[in-house]
């Protein structure tokens, strides 16, 4: 078809990680958004489709390179004809030190000529909420939640204006709660008086999922929202009111794949320390991963990988590099936070290369830099995405391919998740 007679797209998202990328994708797919997950910046044109997430893997990479990357995207998107953006941030907002999530915004909007945007991570579902500007994780705050101790990205300050503002050249700004209970009118008011004050980018309190959908309501009319997960949940009646979106109710709907099944983890967040916990005290059969062992040239992978042959037939198997804090630190500060990171991923990314060469077919991967290196690793570039497993993280099938994927964000799941996801496969 060609590019003149093709529908556009309607919202293009720039998601920084893999798992980030399908957490949002899930959440259009809900609204009844057909959504396509493509794997960096495609070479080709748009796949038909209400929304397309371009996962990026630029979390942890320094800002210039962040920034080239999300300008790639937006043009492709551009090209696309979506008519809004969106840049997928954490919802627990992880970032460097140096942090890149202002510089993208601010060359995002540059390029889009927009003087505003808003940045909102929470996803009340999953315990994420903004109060007063205040990062809330379940009852913790940020800085006093597990994510103090995240290997690459530990979250130490949960004000986000104050995270924010050190990470941007313009103004940052707050709508704070008892203006987005007053709902969309209220919000765009805000908007403006921001704006008008000179504020570039406004951090907006959401506790609920009406929260969520006033502020959606309210940025119509931003060509920028920089964001969790959660503030997507409103847009597709946004969209549908405008007449660009005809919710389908078949959006996420994947065909069997059938095949062996087996779980991959590289996260060392509570929540898959606990999941893996849980697989391991069920006696279900599991291979650990030393990051040690790695570095000192041993070779783990392949050894991994003929332990999972010989029982692939027999059921799931998990290999799993996940530690708790203490032993991550450790071993980061024998072979320092990048190299071990680096070691991991690459070892689970081949040993993905070598299950999917045994027949795997149905694969869980816990960790979004951890998902980024073997989609990656797997040539996988375009991903559909199906039913939830839990809030945030869907099945997703590889386009072309009998190869479903499911990544785990590592904060998000059950701690029975392993189990539920490779149950709820087909
Ligand atoms: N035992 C270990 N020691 C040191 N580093 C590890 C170890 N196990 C995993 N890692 C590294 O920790 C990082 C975990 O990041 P990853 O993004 O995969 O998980 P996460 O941060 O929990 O997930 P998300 O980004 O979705 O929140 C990866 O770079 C991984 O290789
Ligand atoms: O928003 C989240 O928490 C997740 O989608 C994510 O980005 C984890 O990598």
């Amino acid at each position: 078809m060609s590019a003149d007679t093709r529908r556009r797209i309607t919202l293009g998202v720039i998601a920084d990680d893999f798992t980030g990328a399908t957490d949002v994708a899930s959440m259009l797919v809900r609204g009844g958004m057909k959504t396509v997950q493509v794997v960096g910046v495609p070479q080709g044109g748009a796949p038909e489709a209400d929304a397309v997430v371009v996962a990026l893997k630029s979390r942890t990479a320094p800002a210039v390179e962040a920034v080239r990357d999300a300008l790639a995207a937006l043009h492709w998107l551009q090209d696309a004809g979506a008519r809004q953006f969106y840049f997928k941030v954490c919802s627990t907002f992880d970032s460097t030190a140096k942090g890149n999530i202002g510089p993208v915004t601010e060359a995002l909007q540059q390029a889009l000529d927009s003087d505003f945007s808003i940045a909102c991570p929470a996803f009340p579902e999953n315990g994420r909420t903004v109060f007063r500007g205040h990062l809330f994780v379940g009852d913790e705050l940020l800085s006093e939640s597990s994510m103090r101790h995240h290997p690459l990205t530990p979250m130490t300050d949960a004000n986000l204006v104050r995270v924010l503002q050190a990470q941007s050249r313009g103004k940052v700004g707050l709508v704070r709660h008892e203006v987005v209970v007053r709902g969309a009118a209220a919000l765009r008011a805000a908007f403006e008086q921001l704006r008008a004050a000179q504020v570039r980018l406004a951090v907006v309190d959401a506790i609920d999922n009406d929260h969520l959908r006033h502020i959606a309501q309210a940025c119509d009319g931003l060509l920028l929202l920089t964001a969790g997960s959660g503030v997507a949940l409103g847009l597709p009646a946004v969209y549908q009111a405008h007449g660009w979106l005809q919710p389908d109710a078949k959006a996420a709907e994947l065909a069997e794949v059938g095949g062996a099944a087996a779980v991959l983890s590289g996260s060392c967040s509570a929540a898959t320390n606990a999941q893996v916990s849980h697989w391991l005290d069920a006696g279900r059969p599991a291979w650990r991963i030393d990051a040690r062992d790695l570095a000192a040239g041993a070779p783990a992978a392949e050894q991994g990988l003929a332990w999972a042959r010989e029982r692939l037939a027999q059921g799931p198997v998990l290999i799993y590099a996940t530690a708790q804090p203490h032993e991550v630190r450790d071993i980061q500060s024998e072979l320092g936070a990048e190299l071990a990171g680096h070691l991991v991923e690459q070892c689970l990314a081949h040993i993905a290369q070598g299950l999917v060469d045994a027949g795997v077919r149905r694969l869980v991967v816990a960790g979004g830099e951890t998902s980024g290196a073997v989609v990656q690793a797997l040539g996988v570039n375009q991903l559909r995405i199906g039913a939830p497993i839990d809030p945030g993280v869907p099945w997703t099938q590889a386009e072309g391919r009998p190869l479903q994927l499911a990544l785990k964000s590592g904060n998000f799941g059950a701690v029975d998740f392993f189990v539920k996801a490779l149950e709820l496969s087909r």
